[in-house]
């Protein structure tokens, strides 16, 4: 498969290695808005680069024809644009807050534990996230899917808010540390003891490895898809 990196940074680089590894060919490596001549000879798109640069670079590749596969954070409000793209334009659009296998397992376990949890009062969840300091969005698109995961199996929670919350709003406390590439908990407290749930990413060779079976996966396909599909779970 031929692929074009938009955005070659950690990502870019970690994904380009995985690539390689398996047999595919890196045929652009973009720093700066793709346009349709530097993405011609690519099978897929594979786009990680920023929040404020997503949706433009995205439109791009879909209106391309290119599929194309996401993983850039913090710019979600306007994902439904880009799935009518995908659409309108005949060709394939996948997005993940985190490709590894390890978060995407957490994610199911995490609404499980929720549904289990929202008859027990005495125990109140909230989120821990910890990235590297280069990072620019908070909370990581990953603790927001987490977020939701609980919302969407606790009527009690009707939101989430960065912080020490009351009431209807999860608390999501992120934190800034050296160079950790992902940790993600979920933790539920009472006063007598607390359930702890975590995910820790060693380095981003998971995220890699996930963007690239993504993208293997979503060659030749249209329409708009998540891991999930990628994965088998239903
Ligand atoms: N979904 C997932 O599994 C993961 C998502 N991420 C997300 O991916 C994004 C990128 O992360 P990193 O590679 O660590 O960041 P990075 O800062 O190392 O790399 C971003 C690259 O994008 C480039 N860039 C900036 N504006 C651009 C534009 N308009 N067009 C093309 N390229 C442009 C920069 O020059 C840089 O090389 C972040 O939003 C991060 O949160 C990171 C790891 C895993
Ligand atoms: O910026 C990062 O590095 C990461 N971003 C993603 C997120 O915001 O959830 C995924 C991963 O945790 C690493």
């Amino acid at each position: 498969m031929k692929i074009a990196l938009v955005g070659y940074g950690k990502m870019g680089r970690a994904i380009e290695e995985i690539a390689v590894e398996r047999g595919h060919s890196v045929v652009a490596k973009l720093n700066e808005t793709p346009t349709a001549e530097s993405l011609k000879i690519a099978d897929v798109a594979i786009e990680f680069t920023h929040p404020d640069a997503a949706p433009e670079n995205i439109s791009v590749c879909l209106k391309s024809k290119i599929p194309t596969v996401s993983g850039t954070t913090g710019w979600l409000f306007r994902k439904k644009e880009m799935d009518d793209l995908a659409i309108e334009n005949g060709t394939a659009f996948l997005y993940a807050s985190n490709f590894s296998l390890g978060v995407n397992i957490f994610f199911e376990v995490n609404k499980k534990l929720a549904a289990l949890m929202r008859n027990f009062d005495e125990y109140r969840p909230q989120l821990e996230e910890i990235h590297h300091i280069h990072k620019k969005d908070a909370p990581s698109g990953t603790a927001i899917t987490i977020a939701e995961g609980i919302i969407e199996n606790n009527p009690k929670f009707d939101g989430w808010q960065l912080g020490q919350t009351k009431d209807n709003a999860l608390g999501i406390f992120a934190l800034r540390e050296d160079e950790v590439p992902g940790t993600h908990s979920v933790f539920y407290r009472s006063e007598v003891d607390e359930i702890e749930l975590k995910h820790t990413a060693y380095s981003r060779k998971g995220f890699a490895l996930g963007a690239v079976i993504a993208a293997e996966w979503l060659h030749g396909k249209s329409g708009v898809f998540g891991m999930k599909d990628v994965l088998g779970i239903d």
